[in-house]
């Protein structure tokens, strides 16, 4: 668990992160979402100590950050940024293996943690071990980032934008791709994006932050349904929020007793992919089976509808 506690930071006489309170539960993805210069990047590198607060704490488990030494704490803490960071002049593997080789990890154990880690990031280990970064496209370098941030197996994960420079395709996969193994390994996440439609598909809580102060910090289908003032409500923006809302709950919840014709949709999909299955192919219901194929039901426009309205 990550305690923030009354945490600050002033530069001149402006305090770019203003006394913001926060407890993000282990194994969860938070995501910090909040206008340009909002201190959303600060707050974050005030976690690892790549920014020292000026007020203020934060804890690791219940230990105080500022009484660790600061290069163990970033060795102990992932850190994945914008633009991948990754050394011009290092190999993929090379750049992987960074911090369990500062922590003195065997050869062995090195090479078989890259090995894995290329896998779980889906980069051929034959094609793509000795390859430099230019030499990858930038999705390629963004998972390289991500997988060099996972090395050493930390349980906590700080990233900066991490998908801001890819392409909307990928960055869609890259997304899901996080959120897959992030659900397999279990690793505390905190995400910086100014995206709000990725801080609701990614995040269990979304912390909102405008002018350095948390102005809301809950669950994303809380602060989609209850802003907490008008400038939340303005982020979440007035004709998305139901759609928002539809990516929140699966295609299973909306299911009907009844038959449809057509493609079969599948349980697990998003409302919001339920819809736009729908409506693409001009019907009115579909069939929806479970993961093994077996029929459960059919879902409809209205009753997917039924679910995009705000919750009282
Ligand atoms: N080292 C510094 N010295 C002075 N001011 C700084 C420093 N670092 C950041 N700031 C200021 O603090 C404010 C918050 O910056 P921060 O990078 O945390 O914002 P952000 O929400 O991450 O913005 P963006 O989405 O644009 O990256 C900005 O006004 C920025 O200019």
């Amino acid at each position: 668990m990550i305690e923030l506690s009354h945490l600050t930071k002033v530069y001149g006489d402006t305090a770019v992160v203003d006394n913001v309170d926060m407890t993000i539960e282990a194994g969860t993805i938070t995501v910090i979402v909040g206008t340009s210069g909002s201190g959303k990047s600060t707050l974050l590198r005030m976690v690892n100590r790549l920014v020292e607060p000026t007020a203020g704490r934060v804890f690791i488990d219940g230990e105080n950050v500022s009484t660790m030494p600061a290069h163990q704490l970033r060795r102990s803490i992932g850190y994945a940024i914008q633009n991948h960071g990754l050394f011009p002049h290092w190999t993929v593997a090379r750049n992987i293996a960074t911090v369990p080789m500062l922590l003195g990890w065997e050869r062995a154990k090195v090479a078989a943690r890259v090995e894995e880690l290329m896998e779980l990031f889906q980069l051929d280990h034959a094609q793509f071990a000795g390859r430099y970064p230019h030499e990858l496209s930038g999705g390629q370098q963004q998972r390289v980032g991500v997988a060099r941030a996972m090395a050493a197996k930390p349980t906590l994960l700080l990233m900066d934008e991490p998908f801001g420079a890819l392409d909307p395709i990928i960055r869609a996969k890259a997304q899901a791709d996080l959120k897959a193994i992030q659900r397999r390994t279990g690793t505390t996440i905190l995400l910086v994006t100014h995206d709000m439609a990725e801080a609701v598909h990614l995040g269990d809580r979304i912390a909102v932050m405008d002018a350095g102060r948390l102005r809301q910090y809950a669950p994303a289908a809380d602060i989609l349904a209850r802003p907490a003032d008008a400038f939340v409500d303005d982020l979440i923006g007035t004709a998305d929020r139901p759609f928002r809302y539809l990516t929140l709950g699966s295609l299973g919840s909306a299911v009907e007793p009844g038959e449809a014709d057509g493609t079969p949709l599948p349980a697990d999909a998003s409302l919001y992919e339920g819809l736009g299955a729908l409506l693409w192919s001009g019907r009115r219901t579909a069939p929806v089976v479970d993961a093994a194929g077996a029929p459960l039901g059919r879902v409809s426009l209205g009753g997917i509808a039924n679910k995009a309205v705000r919750p009282k």
